[in-house]
């Protein structure tokens, strides 16, 4: 569904992301695991075409035969949200503070074309409902949602157009680990319904552990290890990845207090 070949990310002087490459298939949960600024976030805006204007990438970055790094500003306009969809980390950035939940179901819809008025309605409130949130929420605004309320109508918004790959960036980061752990819960079964791949942004060897079924390791700009996870976990051959899983020493005591 998504090859990305040989992809570089660069400024004026500098490669920031070097000749990376991978694959997603549908249903993957791929996890993206690496040290800080070794480049995960910036290949994953390449995919969507929302670098920052002073950075190129290079390379190509299939999405169904499209390539995404020459595909027309227009095109991508349409492909993001009904194909490809991000959830952030900063999910209160993503919303406009004096625009009701309901003003950003509109907004969004219309955006992508749904001209009738009762069925983005409608669309809004089943997709509240299907993260679990009430229909009250339509009407309030932002702030007067929870962090984890919040995630969950990204979620919401994300997913409205069925789209076949979800990119998402370090998700759970600004919610606690019970809220965070929620999220990721809703996630999976919502993959499990609709099939979507995931590119899965962490720093987080449980979220890891627990949903993923492969993942690439990032430093310096460079993928240094990927391929199935129970591999890699149970035998790592890169001296970053055994550091890294290393460093995650609560991993089991972390799953013991998910399964009290
Ligand atoms: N617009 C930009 N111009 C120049 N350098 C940038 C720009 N944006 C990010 N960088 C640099 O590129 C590197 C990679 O950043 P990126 O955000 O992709 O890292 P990351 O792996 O996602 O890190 P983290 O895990 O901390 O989010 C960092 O050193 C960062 O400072």
């Amino acid at each position: 569904m998504l090859s990305i070949e040989q992809v570089s990310v660069s400024s004026k002087n500098k490669k920031i992301v070097d000749s990376v490459s991978l694959s997603l298939h549908k249903g993957d949960w791929y996890a993206l695991v690496g040290q800080s600024g070794s480049g995960k976030t910036l290949l994953s805006q390449a995919i969507g075409q929302m670098l920052p204007p002073n950075l190129q990438a290079n390379g190509k970055i299939l999405f169904h035969d499209i390539d995404l790094l020459t595909a027309p500003p227009k095109q991508m306009r349409t492909l993001r949200g009904q194909k490809i969809s991000y959830i952030f980390q900063d999910y209160q950035g993503s919303f406009t503070p004096f625009r009701t939940i309901g003003q950003h179901f509109e907004e969004y819809q219309k955006v992508h074309g749904i001209s009738d008025s009762k069925a983005r309605k409608s669309n809004a409130f089943h997709a509240l409902e299907s993260v679990g949130l009430d229909t009250s929420l339509y009407r309030r605004y932002p702030f007067q949602l929870s962090g984890g309320q919040l995630q969950r109508v990204s979620i919401a918004m994300a997913l409205l157009l069925s789209p076949d790959l979800i990119i998402a960036d370090e998700i759970t980061t600004a919610l606690d680990s019970v809220s965070g752990h929620k999220i990721l819960e809703l996630l999976s079964l919502k993959q499990k319904e609709t099939g979507f791949a995931i590119l899965f942004i962490t720093h987080d060897w449980r979220h890891v552990k627990r949903n993923a079924n492969r993942l690439a390791v990032m430093k310096d700009g460079k993928i240094i290890e990927s391929g199935e996870k129970d591999h890699i976990l149970h035998d790592p051959k890169h001296e970053y990845t055994k550091q890294l899983i290393k460093a995650a020493p609560t991993l089991d005591a972390m799953q013991r207090m998910y399964r009290r």
